[in-house]
């Protein structure tokens, strides 16, 4: 099951780390040290190398890694191939790799998008809508492969708020979402919790702990102090949030994409931006511990 999965790699990495991999390629000052690396492709291949090379050097490593497929499809199809090959570096290190796609469709058509995630692109977990209802999200929970699957419950952005906090006969959208993932749980399906409203993820972990029923959390949208560009969620402010809750913190990931990724910006040190990088997950991991 996917839940144990998580449970015995962050207990053995000793930290809940998910760091996201969405490339900008002007925050990406790869030329510094590959001065061959000329197209955008080869630039995101570097930059995560180095970085990969950097947490193994130093015996520092994320509990998952979680690529958003977008960055990579708007740069080229040859970038999905880089996404690909990325993906098998990292999961060949033993760090798991969630695709973040966000998908969901008729049944047939969820079986298609299950096969890319897990056989082609060879992620261990994708994030899925679960807008379409339980076929929609069953064909990936059922795939051969037992890999993950993150449904959107309460999600980071300003927006979530127009549909996931309606109310619902004497409830509340998000919750009779969080009800329907209890049912169709077989150990390989948790839920996007977004780190901004930390309010909600409290609220949130009681409900499934009330119904003695956790899954795992990916909570994206934590900030990395002194890094421009992240959402603005701390990292806590999160575990507290989950603690209030009464949960565990036994198989939920906190993850930071451009805070990690660029944190060379903090000391304009264009060259050390992997050290930078694995730096800021260390703190990071420290702080929690
Ligand atoms: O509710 C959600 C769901 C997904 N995301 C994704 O996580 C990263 C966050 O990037 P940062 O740079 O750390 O803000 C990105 O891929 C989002 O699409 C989210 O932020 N919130």
């Amino acid at each position: 099951m996917f839940s144990n999965r998580l449970e015995e790699r962050i207990a053995k990495c000793g930290n809940p780390i998910c760091l996201g991999m969405d490339p900008k390629i002007s925050l990406m000052p790869v030329e510094r040290r590959h001065s061959g690396a000329n197209s955008d492709e080869e630039k995101i291949k570097f930059f995560y190398m180095d970085i990969l090379e950097e947490c193994v050097k130093r015996g520092v490593k994320p509990a998952v890694v979680k690529p958003n497929s977008a960055y990579y499809e708007r740069i080229s199809i040859e970038c999905m191939a880089v996404l690909r090959d990325l993906i098998s570096v990292y999961r060949s290190e033993g760090i798991p790799v969630i695709l973040d796609a966000k998908r969901g469709d008729i049944g047939k058509t969820s079986e298609a998008y299950a096969d890319a995630a897990f056989n082609v692109y060879g992620a261990d977990a994708i994030t899925v809508s679960p807008w379409m209802g339980k076929d929609s999200v069953v064909p990936f929970l059922t795939h051969p492969s037992e890999s993950g699957v993150y449904a959107l419950l309460r999600t980071s952005n300003k927006g979530a708020a127009d549909f996931q906090d309606l109310p619902v006969k004497g409830s509340t959208a998000f919750f009779k979402v969080a009800q329907k993932l209890i049912e169709w749980d077989n150990g390989n399906l948790g839920a996007v919790v977004g780190a901004t409203h930390p309010e909600e993820l409290e609220k949130i972990t009681a409900f499934f702990v009330n119904k003695k029923h956790e899954i795992p959390f990916l909570i994206p949208g934590v900030s990395i102090p002194g890094v421009p560009g992240g959402q603005g969620g701390d990292a806590k402010t999160v575990l507290q949030a989950i603690a209030n809750g009464g949960g565990t913190r036994k198989f939920h990931v906190l993850n930071s994409s451009s805070g990690l990724n660029f944190a060379w910006q903090r000391t304009g040190k264009e060259a050390d931006y992997a050290i930078a990088c694995v730096d800021a997950l260390e703190s990071l991991a420290d702080s929690l511990r």
